[in-house]
């Protein structure tokens, strides 16, 4: 029965891409507008998103290009169509404490949303593989 149950749990995980794993466009969406918002409310980054409080086209289109770069990245149907990872934080001179703060989010995010040990560290392999086009630039 356990043996049994296992081995669902591990085809399911097998089986559905991360895309389906973080709930869709739908489901990822809602986990950017979460993250977006705890980055606002951590004391050590929230310095570089609070200005965007005051330009909201900028700020949605900042999340959409968010949007598209998980689908695109967990296996889904959109294009993104934003700035590469350098060109877009370039000039930023992000540390590499900030970068681990941003992960520390995203990881509080999904735990709130659900979301299993394996796609977490699926997540993290993705955010940890575009870590040197991030920080310094
Ligand atoms: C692996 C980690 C990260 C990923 C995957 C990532 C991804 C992205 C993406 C997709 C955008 C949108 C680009 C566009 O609209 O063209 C963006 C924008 C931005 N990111 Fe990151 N980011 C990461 C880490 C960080 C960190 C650590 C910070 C600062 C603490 C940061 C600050 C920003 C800011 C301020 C913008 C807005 C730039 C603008 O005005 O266009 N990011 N990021």
């Amino acid at each position: 029965m356990e043996i049994k149950l296992l081995t669902t749990i591990k085809a399911n995980t097998m089986s559905e891409s991360l895309f389906e794993r973080l709930g869709g466009v739908k489901g990822i969406e809602k986990i950017v507008d979460d993250v977006v918002d705890a980055h606002l409310n951590n004391p050590v980054i929230s310095a570089r998103f609070t200005p965007y409080l005051e330009q909201p086209k900028n700020l949605s289109r900042i999340k959409s290009h968010t949007v598209e770069f998980f689908t695109a990245g967990s296996g889904g149907p959109l294009d993104y169509t934003g700035k590469d990872m350098v060109t877009t934080h370039k000039g930023m001179n992000i540390s590499a404490s900030e970068y681990m703060e941003t992960m520390e989010d995203i990881l509080l995010i999904l735990d709130k949303h659900g979301k299993n040990a394996q796609t977490k560290k699926d997540v993290l392999e993705i955010l940890w593989s575009l870590k040197g086009m991030i920080i310094g630039q």
